[in-house]
């Protein structure tokens, strides 16, 4: 797809290795990864309460944050602390409800910008007639056809804005993709759509994605990673999505936790 040399190239089979990492702002470790190992295509979602450290663990598989101790590889190659070495393999969709609300520029120029800087190209006014092509590509890729790219992305509705966000991390065509609640700004219709986007990119890619709501995505889920401040369960759904083990991160509110997503109350564990 790109004239580039593209970092599919150097990864065929994705994978996320985290191992003996600890992780903190300063005071005690938010969160601590004996062994962590995801491998793709696939998609994987990520859950646990508020604060469980889900971001955390994003950030910290994009270099963004330095562990305390600890090991993160990215296609087999050390990205600890690297956000370079990780962004050159990644794609990240941060959380919508943060960003881009007050962003005064278009689909179409947000995402040519990135492609550009991408490429090494800084000026936009120097974008190449293939360089077009491959901007339209993506947008639509992400199903944002002709009648968006011109609209300011501030009057876009949620799911239109998070399929820009969705386009302008695959602009380097990663083989893994990182989402931060990609659902948390959109409406249910959109919900229903973007899940589809989701489950079709993680066909040929690692993507890991965070949720409040494992039903939106679980016909397609191939793993669940349940966090709270450590990894407490990882595995297929029907191995993790059992009360007893939503018990330890969630407590209490493990039961409507398991009722919302359909658990039966024979697994509950009085
Ligand atoms: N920049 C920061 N400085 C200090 N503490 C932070 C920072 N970011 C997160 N934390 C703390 O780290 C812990 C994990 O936060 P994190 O945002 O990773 O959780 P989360 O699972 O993504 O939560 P949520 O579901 O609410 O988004 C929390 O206790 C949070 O207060």
């Amino acid at each position: 797809m790109h004239s580039w040399g593209s970092p599919r190239m150097e990864c065929r089979e994705p994978s996320i290795v985290l191992d003996n990492v600890a992780v903190s702002y300063g005071g005690d470790p938010v969160l601590v990864v004996d062994h962590l190992e995801l491998r793709g295509p696939a998609l994987v979602q990520v859950l646990g309460p508020n604060g469980a450290g889900k971001t955390t663990l994003i950030r910290t598989i994009l270099g963004l944050i330095k562990p305390l101790r600890g090991r993160v590889t990215v296609c087999g190659r050390d990205v600890t602390g690297n956000p370079a070495a990780a962004g050159r393999l990644t794609g990240y969709v941060p959380q919508l409800a943060r960003t881009l609300t007050h962003f005064p520029v278009t689909s179409w120029e947000l995402i040519e910008f990135e492609y550009l800087l991408r490429i090494g190209k800084k000026p936009r006014l120097l974008a190449s007639a293939e360089d077009k092509t491959m901007v339209e590509a993506v947008l639509r890729q992400v199903g944002l056809g002709r009648e968006t790219w011109s609209k300011p992305i501030s009057k876009m509705s949620g799911g239109q804005r998070q399929r820009t966000l969705i386009a302008r991390a695959l602009v380097h065509d990663p083989p893994i993709l990182l989402m931060d609640e990609p659902f948390s700004a959109v409406d249910p219709q959109g919900r229903c759509e973007l899940a589809r986007l989701i489950a079709k990119l993680a066909k040929d890619k690692l993507i890991v994605v965070t949720s409040h709501d494992p039903m939106l995505l679980i016909d397609y889920t191939d793993y669940i990673v349940l966090v709270n401040k450590r990894i407490v369960a990882h595995g297929k759904p029907s191995e993790v999505l059992r009360v007893e083990i939503l018990r330890k991160v969630y407590g209490e509110a493990a039961i409507p936790v398991a009722r919302h997503i359909h658990i039966s109350d024979s697994h509950i564990l009085i």
